[in-house]
């Protein structure tokens, strides 16, 4: 599979995988779904340190072997050099969390690998603090980065974040990394998922990277932004439309990234 050449990638599931039978309900509504790879958190960012830090490497076996019944690749995150060697055996895409983009340690460590990273922007990173984090990436060797734009921190406060589609425009204008908008980070409102997708659609992202859980209500992490499966359905049912409306040709970059794995 491609991320970045003429297809539009989703990648989807819970923020954090919580445990087998909720993966589960969540892998096997996204791929019913029509989603292309499998997201799930196993090493988790938390603002508080009593908040569940997630499963660590047990939760990585239920993602692979979950990702494998669905035949679904997986993303996951990478929070430490010392995870490396462990997500990178497992996990198809590694995934740079906000918190962690200007972790120089591990952006090098990651650019020493041939594998895809999927580097989120910073909470207040500008535009080019982020193509500098993906430049410790690229000068490794490593040239399968894509970048994600996951909302920034802005004096508005009606959303969590402020999603900054104009800085995805400006990305694949200038540079030729694919990009990924994230809107379950970007907004925290389930119902503004949906409209941001299309959007980000629209103005030429080459994919998304959506939190959905089977009971949001239940969730360890994330719930109060989580899809639910039916929402993210009709989400997918809806993404053709506007994709079909988008000369995808004028944003297709030069270096897509190669994704190993099912599918
Ligand atoms: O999924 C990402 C993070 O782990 C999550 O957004 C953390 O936020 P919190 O710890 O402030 O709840
Ligand atoms: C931690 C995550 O998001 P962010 O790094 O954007 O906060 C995530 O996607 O699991």
């Amino acid at each position: 599979m491609e991320v970045g050449g003429p297809g539009f990638v989703v990648m989807a599931g819970p923020c954090a995988v919580e445990g087998a039978e909720q993966l589960e309900l969540a892998a096997r509504a996204v791929s019913q779904a029509g989603a292309h790879l499998l997201r799930g958190g196993v090493f988790k960012p938390r603002t508080s340190p009593y908040a569940f830090q997630g499963m660590g490497e047990p939760g990585l076996k239920l993602l692979v072997d979950a990702g494998r019944r669905h035949g679904l690749p997986i993303i996951s995150e990478v929070m430490e050099t010392e995870q490396l060697p462990l997500m990178a055996q497992h996990s198809d895409i590694l995934q740079v969390g906000a918190r962690n983009m200007q972790n120089f340690g591990l952006l090098r460590a990651l650019g020493r690998l041939r594998k895809p990273v999927l580097l989120k922007r910073g909470l207040s990173a500008t535009v080019q603090e982020w193509l500098n984090a993906a430049e410790y990436i690229l000068a490794g060797g490593n040239e399968q980065v894509l970048l994600c734009e996951r909302g920034i921190r802005t004096f508005e406060t009606s959303m969590r974040n402020t999603l900054d589609l104009a800085a995805v425009a400006w990305a694949k204008e200038r540079t030729h990394l694919p990009v990924i908008v994230d809107p379950s980070h970007a907004t925290g409102i389930p119902s503004l998922i949906t409209p941001m997708s299309l959007a980000a659609a629209a103005c030429g992202a080459d994919g998304l990277l959506i939190e959905v859980h089977p009971r949001p209500e239940q969730a360890l992490c994330d719930g109060q932004q989580a899809m639910s499966p039916g929402d993210f359905a009709t989400l997918m049912q809806r993404l053709p439309g506007v994709l079909a409306a988008v000369d995808r040709h004028l944003y297709t970059p030069a270096g897509p990234a190669q994704i190993a794995g099912a599918r």
